[in-house]
């Protein structure tokens, strides 16, 4: 697993339009050399302000869209169409408005779908799913994710990994339902660390004074359970991508980075 590499920026609308071009990079390497890309999503105020600058960006329809993968790492289980479902978001944000393939859309499960709101039942046809889409290579759990962008809580939560809970725990399953999470709404569906550290990069991001606290915990040696954050690696990249608000209270061997 890689070693955070930090990148900061000088406050969080640049972020949102520096890591859209990072992921706009990314997405057309990933489909120059491999044909498509897989890229998983996540919510919040920096995840969905990301997506907005990215819709913004001119340089957006160098990507195929039709040779993307998107997932999700998380998702609030609610009825289809709920404008707190990070899918909603997401469609507001940029989905609507290029050509998808809706069938490489992968939205996790709601709680008026098939399964209704048995969240476990949820949970396991998304990793169904998600093992379809994996190669021989990757042993049929995840694909190797191009992009795994997680957004990160003021207590470290990433996906709905919440410190201490049993989803944060788990070491089998891909994707597992959350009960009682202490952000609303309690019942959510998340992928688990194992999934996310499948993905060849994770990016985690962060803004605001709010983050600045976890970051540093995050990034100082803590333990995953404690901070599900510092758990979120990936496989060739783990990048974190802050504002000065959240960078702030970095160890000072962090950030700003050493001369040599
Ligand atoms: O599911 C949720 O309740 C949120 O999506 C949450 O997990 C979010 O991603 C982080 O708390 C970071 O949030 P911000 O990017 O808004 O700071």
């Amino acid at each position: 697993m890689s070693t955070p590499q930090l990148v900061v920026h000088r406050d969080k609308e640049l972020m949102a339009q520096a890591a859209a071009a990072r992921l706009i990079t990314k997405i057309v390497d990933a489909q120059a050399s491999r044909g498509s890309a897989s890229i998983v999503l996540t919510g919040g105020r920096n995840g969905n302000g990301l997506l907005a600058a990215l819709a913004a960006a001119p340089a957006r329809d160098a990507i195929d869209w039709a040779r993307l993968d998107l997932w999700w790492g998380d998702e609030r289980f609610l009825p289809e169409g709920d404008p707190d479902r990070n899918v909603t978001q997401a469609r507001a944000a940029l989905l609507d408005s290029v050509p998808l393939d809706p069938e490489r859309v992968h939205a996790m499960p709601a709680s008026d779908g098939p399964h209704g709101t048995d969240v476990e039942a949820a949970a396991a046809a998304y990793a169904k799913e998600l093992g379809r889409a994996a190669g021989p290579e990757n042993r049929g759990a995840v694909p190797a994710f191009d992009v795994l962008m997680l957004g990160v809580g003021p207590d470290t939560h990433v996906a709905s990994l919440f410190p201490e809970l049993p989803a944060v725990r788990e070491t089998e399953r891909t994707v597992v339902g959350v009960r009682g999470a202490p952000k609303p709404p309690p019942t959510r569906v998340t992928l688990t660390l194992p999934a996310i550290r499948a993905a060849r990069e994770v990016w985690l991001l962060a803004a605001g004074e709010d983050k600045a606290n976890a970051a540093a915990i995050a990034l100082s040696g803590a333990g995953e359970i404690q901070a599900p954050a510092a758990g979120a690696r990936g496989r060739s990249r783990t990048l974190w991508l802050l504002d000065t608000a959240a960078a702030s209270q970095l160890p000072r061997s962090l950030y700003p980075p050493a001369t040599p």
